[in-house]
């Protein structure tokens, strides 16, 4: 593609953390319109916590985040996610009590039931189940209607923390791809917290590595994929 790609999300010198102490260190990640991003590392490497100061549910102690031109600082959590920025987060963010019909309802707010008619086109499984409530779906159909909440108001920047997390190999197979076309589509920025590096890898533009809440290693998925022996020293700290 030869159009320039504007960045639609930016954390610069990011220090974020509980309690006073930092999980993420003065962490710099661009992300632009159309890109892919993987963001990856071994567990408590500072993945969730990049993703919730981005969209301002972490407040940074140090450094910040500029979403769609507009610092994060300061601002509600919800305009932010009004002004196009979607997290799907590990642990779902599904009304357990609505149907997945009202949970996508409420998502798409005023917008036209075609967005909901498309949404769903990726998710066939969903068809049969938008009459069930959430919480007897299994972690997986969770995990597709948190999904497909998120994209429903389409958003510009589009944050998803462990998709796989749950789903069967196969349907993962199936929805990344598909988060890939979107992004293409619609330009869409999206930062994939995954622990499934291969297919990660395969959809992404570039990855980064944290580790201990700083970046290990950072470049081209293509490349990172075919460098499995750097991809583990970032992993275990070898670098
Ligand atoms: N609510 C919290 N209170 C205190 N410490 C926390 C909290 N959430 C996370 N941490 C700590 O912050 C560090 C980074 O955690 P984070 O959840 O960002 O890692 P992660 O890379 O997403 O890990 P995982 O792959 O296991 O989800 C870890 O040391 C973790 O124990």
């Amino acid at each position: 593609m030869t159009t320039e790609r504007r960045p639609a999300l930016e954390i610069t010198g990011l220090t974020a953390g509980y309690n006073g102490v930092p999980a993420v260190r003065d962490l710099s990640i661009s992300v632009a319109e159309g890109e892919v991003l993987a963001l990856l590392g071994p567990n408590g490497a500072g993945k969730t916590t990049t993703l919730l100061a981005a969209v301002g549910l972490l407040p940074a102690m140090r450094g910040g985040v500029v979403a769609l031109g507009t610092p994060v600082r300061g601002r509600r959590v919800e305009k932010i996610a009004r002004a196009g920025v979607s997290l799907v987060p590990d642990n779902r963010g599904v009304f357990q009590r609505l149907t997945v019909a009202e949970n996508l309802r409420l998502a798409s707010g005023r917008r036209a039931r075609a967005d909901l008619a498309g949404t769903l086109d990726l998710f066939p499984q969903l068809r049969p189940l938008l009459g069930r409530r959430c919480g007897l779906l299994s972690g997986g159909e969770q995990q597709m209607v948190a999904l497909a909440k998120a994209l429903l108001p389409r958003p510009r920047v589009l944050l998803i923390d462990e998709m796989s997390l749950g789903l069967a190999p196969i349907v993962v197979q199936g929805l990344l791809p598909a988060v890939r076309s979107l992004a293409d589509e619609r330009r869409m920025a999206v930062v994939l917290v995954e622990q499934h590096l291969d297919i990660a890898l395969s959809i992404a533009d570039r990855a980064v590595v944290l580790h201990h809440g700083q970046v290990a290693l950072a470049g081209p998925a293509a490349q990172l994929r075919e460098r499995r022996d750097l991809m583990e020293a970032a992993y275990f700290g070898r670098l």
